[in-house]
């Protein structure tokens, strides 16, 4: 290592900190945060290490900060983002590319000699005054040939606690890996704070992936899809790095289900934010590996996955004891670290937010200030208990269902994807694609969705978001398309492919399924891994039998099914399948420049499959007119 570089650490971090850091022996590492404390010029460093001593620093500190609040409850605290730093800001989020760098339209970027330009003028001394933290994880199990180490340069006590209880301790990875870490780095500074601790100058908001140096730069924002460098930032470096060494990063979800004989067959699933993914990996009765990124690679010819995180930023909007008892038992846990985000934080030290079911406090404070039952906003709009966006984050060791192969290092086999998103209108509930490119293709690749408030912007608009991952892309769409389709080479066993759509509407708009109906679905697609059941084959993929689904709505939540909701959720709708097909064409060749013919091949073969049937059977088929069952 450089000594003038040591030199310069030594005296900026001083002997204790310099102490922890000099523990590390990696050239590249010193010479990032020497650049960074030049640029930001933080009054003091602090290094954080594995200990628990150093989490309660970080965690003691959010609340000295005023960043987090103790709550009644011990372990508990509440932060709140600012009104306008709600959701992530995808207007702001660019990736930085050299001239002639195509990344299509879908994919916001900007001139790489610009971004840098800039962002070095945003944080230009923006952490004067305050105290660098230096946050150190691993990304996947520790020691695996999934873990990639991670570093984040923070202000924000708040951000830095929230990656000590969502990510693997990183510091002895570092020490272990040394020279060879090839690691990711973030840097982030929430800019100047308002009297309320929260990001002052939203205009000067810059969220920039520098893929060439594996660095994600994030200034002027608290909100956690923002700044938790390790959760959305990392998935970009790591999509671009996976594409470029055969391994996959997906919004995926990894769980556990189980199926007779204490058989558990391993799921990932691919929901877009706020549109399932947390609520499904943990439904009671199953098992979590992880609720939103999942890392796959093909091991010996299988598929493995592992969750990348270890804690979950979950949505807390409709969170219920019914519903969600495990969540709610969580949350409800004294002695663990709970962080609540932007719900509402009640006079005698507790929480509430939209959709629990306890008692609607008198009054409380939430993330736009002072909130009585039945507050206006200036324009005489209801202003809700909490956020739609409101959050909670936990560590997954705290979780009584967490799976026993979650930290294995050699990840779990997947058997199952699974692909949905807010669809009011097409999709059967659950469907299995007809092959492995039939499903990539007709289910991840045409995931359309209603944007919700997980991103700032209009809400309830229908978004073409392939494989629910359009928001995380750092490669062009087409090649992304490519490398999931030809994952299959190679591959001794394959998952199987799944569409399911939980948000589909009979034709007065009401929702046909609750929220419990998801469980019966996995257990229907967990036989089907298994060979257990057969399925009707249709014009879009493989759908359950009625006889196969009643016993286990019964078995599972004591439910009548009745035929009719069947027919009614299972009745293909031809139009609307058609037009579907029509959309996303258009989508992927306005999305991009290198869609992959096989894209066109599976959708022309299935609005044909779609043609003939409607032919025959008229606008609606039902499950009985199709006839083939394997
Ligand atoms: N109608 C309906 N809403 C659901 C269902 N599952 C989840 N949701 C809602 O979708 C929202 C976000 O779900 P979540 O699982 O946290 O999404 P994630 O961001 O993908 O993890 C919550 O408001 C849930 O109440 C379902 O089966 N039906
Ligand atoms: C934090 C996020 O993840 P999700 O909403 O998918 O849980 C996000 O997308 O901002
Ligand atoms: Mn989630």
């Amino acid at each position: 290592m450089n000594d003038n570089v040591a030199k310069f650490l030594e005296e900026r971090l001083g002997g204790e900190q310099y102490a922890k850091l000099s523990r590390i022996s990696n050239g590249k590492l010193y010479d990032f945060i020497a650049h960074f404390i030049k640029l930001l010029d933080p009054a003091s460093v602090f290094v954080c290490d594995d200990s628990t001593g150093d989490l309660s620093y970080i965690s003691e500190k959010a609340i000295h900060d005023g960043e987090e609040q103790r709550l009644a409850m011990n372990g508990h605290t509440i932060h709140f983002d600012s009104p306008l730093d709600q959701g992530r800001d995808k207007e702001h989020t660019n990736i930085l590319v050299d001239p002639g760098e195509e990344m299509g339209p879908q994919i916001s970027t900007r001139d790489r000699t610009e971004g840098l330009k800039d962002i070095s003028e945003v944080m230009d001394g923006i952490m004067r005054g305050r105290q660098m933290l230096i946050v150190f994880a691993t990304l996947g199990p520790n020691g695996s040939e999934f873990a990639i180490p991670a570093v984040q340069l923070t202000d924000s006590p708040y951000v830095a606690h929230s990656e000590k209880l969502l990510y693997r301790p990183g510091y002895e990875e570092f020490i272990r890996q040394s020279e060879q870490a090839h690691f990711f780095k973030f840097v982030h500074s929430e800019g100047e704070l308002t009297e309320s601790k929260t990001t002052k100058n939203i205009d000067k908001r810059r969220i920039y992936i520098d893929l060439k140096d594996d660095i994600v730069y994030s200034a002027n924002t608290q909100y956690a899809g923002n700044t938790l460098g390790m959760k959305k930032m990392a998935m970009r470096l790591a999509i671009h790095r996976g594409s470029q060494e055969g391994w996959l990063c997906e919004h995926m979800l990894v769980m556990g289900i189980h199926g007779p004989h204490g058989r558990v067959t391993y799921f990932t699933g691919a929901f877009p934010s706020m549109c399932g993914k947390t609520s499904t990996a943990m439904l009671d009765g199953e098992s979590i590996v992880g609720d939103d990124i999942a890392y796959l690679r093909k091991i010996d010819g299988v598929v493995r996955a592992v969750n990348c995180e270890h804690g979950m930023f979950g949505i807390i909007l409709g969170v219920n004891s019914k519903d969600d008892p495990i969540q709610w038992k969580a949350l409800h846990a004294p002695g663990h670290q709970v962080i609540f985000s932007n719900v509402l934080k009640t006079d005698d030290g507790g929480v509430y937010w939209e959709g629990k079911d306890a008692a609607v406090p008198e009054h409380g404070v939430n993330f736009k200030g002072e909130w009585t039952p039945g507050k206006l906003d200036k324009d005489g709009k209801a202003v809700p208990a909490s956020h739609a966006n409101a959050r909670f984050t936990l560590s997954l060791s705290m979780l009584e269902n967490l799976d026993k192969n979650a930290d294995n290092p050699d990840g779990v086999e997947v058997s199952a994807y699974v692909y949905g998103g807010r669809d009011s209108d097409t999709w059967v509930p659950v469907q299995e694609s007809i092959d492995w490119a039939h499903g990539v293709v007709a289910f991840g690749a045409s995931i359309e969705s209603e944007t919700t408030a997980a991103t700032i912007g209009k809400a309830g608009v229908r978004q073409h978001n392939p494989m629910s991952n359009l928001d995380f892309l750092s490669i062009p769409l087409g090649k992304y398309l490519q490398i999931n389709v030809d994952f299959a080479k190679g591959a001794k066993r394959l998952p199987k492919i799944f569409g399911v759509n939980y948000f589909l509407k009979s034709r007065d708009g009401k929702f046909l399924n609750g929220k419990n109906d998801k469980k019966v679905w996995y257990k229907w697609m967990e036989l089907r891994c298994n060979g257990d059941v057969k399925a009707i084959k249709t014009a879009t993929g493989w759908i359950p039998e009625y006889k196969d689904l009643a016993p286990l709505f019964k078995d599972i939540i004591d439910r009548e099914y009745t035929y009719e909701e069947y027919e009614a959720e299972f009745s293909l709708r031809i139009p609307e399948n058609l037009s579907k097909i029509d959309r996303v064409i258009a989508s992927w060749k306005n999305s991009t420049h290198d869609t992959p013919e096989v894209l066109f091949t599976e959708l022309e073969a299935q609005r044909a499959r779609l043609l003939e049937a409607q032919k025959t059977f008229g606008d609606e088929v039902k499950p009985s007119q199709w006839g083939i069952v394997g």
